[in-house]
């Protein structure tokens, strides 16, 4: 894959650290964890393995893993205390906002005393993250109190089963399984070099976690996804699609789902998930979402030569499985909280807090003037 020309402004193209977790725009599609090309992950693995390959460095063999989902499963209910505060959380709240909360609630209620917990408080993490969101969002949009320890094997059935109240298809759960493999990890992205920044002064996981939560909020970010859908559900027919795009192209509007500060042509989860979203699309009879998210791919591309990002064509295949738009971005933190925590455990390893200098631009000397007297 040809290198993009990085530089210029948001510390592009300059390194910051080293990792051995990942590769953005390297070699084969463009993304490897540990070396392990993405297309191959997302075909063959379960996302609780690769959670596994990133957080204990080695894929697990089978009772390794089989040890590790039952240790997940495990880990799934709620503090009463954890519940107490999320039913304080209000109806219109952003489900980022309760993540964040809610990550930061179980810091106080089971705190990472010494980094040699580390890897129980993270299992931990991705066990719960999927029951903090259901059970708020049933508790505060329906009124009902969930149990959130059910038996599902993965962490997608699970999510899926929590929301809808009962087990989903097969499909529905692979393509979970998928989604989240896509988003598992993916080098010192915005949101991870957060969780390393914190984890650089030897704060808790709870803590590096928090703040990463907070940065994958923003559109420019994880929070694309829920965009695209936004923008997408405005259209009826893909020529709608179009004349949408071209306007807001000509009023210089930002695309959400579109471009990405390292890759240069295309975004490798891209199509994989657009194969899944194409499925599902079929499986529940679509004939507008689908044809006018591809309209959109088309149009970007021919005017601009930008390209979906791994966020477009999640927000259909989301869509379509019945997810409400607004716990898109949540569904990212269930699966990049893996890639979040592996880093911190890399930066622990190796550490040196991250402190960068800055170019001055304020005045060279400023007399002191009372206050009276301003
Ligand atoms: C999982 C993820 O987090 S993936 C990213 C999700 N974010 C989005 O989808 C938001 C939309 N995309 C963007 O805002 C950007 O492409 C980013 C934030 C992802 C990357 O930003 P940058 O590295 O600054 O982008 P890049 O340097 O390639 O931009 C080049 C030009 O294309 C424009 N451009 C980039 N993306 C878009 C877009 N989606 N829509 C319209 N114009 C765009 C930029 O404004 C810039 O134009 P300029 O030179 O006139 O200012
Ligand atoms: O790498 C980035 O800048 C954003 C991204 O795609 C991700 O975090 O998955």
């Amino acid at each position: 894959m040809a290198e993009k020309q990085l530089g210029g402004a948001g510390l592009r193209g300059q390194v910051a650290g080293q990792t051995a977790l990942c590769t953005v725009g390297q070699s084969g599609t463009g993304l490897t964890y540990r070396g392990y090309d993405i297309s191959d992950l997302a075909e063959y693995a379960q996302f609780e393995e690769v959670a596994y390959l990133l957080l204990r460095g080695k894929l697990p063999n089978r009772q390794e893993l089989n040890d590790y989902t039952a240790k997940l499963r495990k880990l799934r209910a709620l503090p009463d205390a954890l519940k107490a505060v999320l039913e304080q959380i209000p109806k219109n709240a952003h489900p980022m906002d309760v993540m964040r909360t809610g990550c930061s609630m179980l810091g106080n209620l089971e705190t990472e005393e010494d980094f040699s917990e580390q890897d129980d408080k993270i299992d931990r993490m991705l066990a719960v993250f999927p029951s903090i969101i259901t059970y708020w969002y049933r508790f505060a949009h329906e009124g009902v109190r969930i149990e959130t320890d059910g038996d599902s094997e993965s962490i997608g059935g699970h999510f899926l089963e929590l929301l809808h109240g009962k087990k989903p298809s097969e499909l529905h759960e692979r393509v979970m399984n998928v989604s989240l493999i896509l988003y598992a990890e993916h080098e010192f992205n915005a949101s991870t070099f957060t969780a390393r920044v914190c984890a650089s002064t030897l704060s808790d996981i709870h803590s590096c976690v928090t703040g990463a939560i907070g940065t994958l909020r923003g559109p420019l970010h994880g929070g694309a996804n829920e965009a695209a859908m936004a923008l997408i559900e405005k259209f009826k027919t893909p020529d709608e699609a179009e004349q949408g795009l071209m306007g807001m192209l000509e009023r210089k509007e930002k695309i959400m789902g579109f471009g990405h500060a390292i890759y240069r042509e295309s975004d490798p989860r891209n199509a994989i998930i657009k194969k899944w979203s194409e499925k599902l699309a079929k499986e529940v009879g679509d004939e507008v979402l689908y044809p006018v998210s591809v309209r959109c791919e088309d149009v970007m591309w021919r005017e601009k030569k930008l390209f979906c990002n791994a966020d477009f064509f999640h927000a259909s295949a989301y869509h379509f499985m019945g997810i409400p738009t607004e716990l898109f971005t949540p569904i990212f933190v269930m699966s990049r909280v893996s890639g979040w925590t592996a880093h911190v455990k890399e930066q622990r390893e190796n550490n040196r807090i991250i402190r960068p200098s800055a170019d001055y631009t304020g005045p060279a000397h400023s007399e002191w003037v009372p206050i009276d007297k301003r």
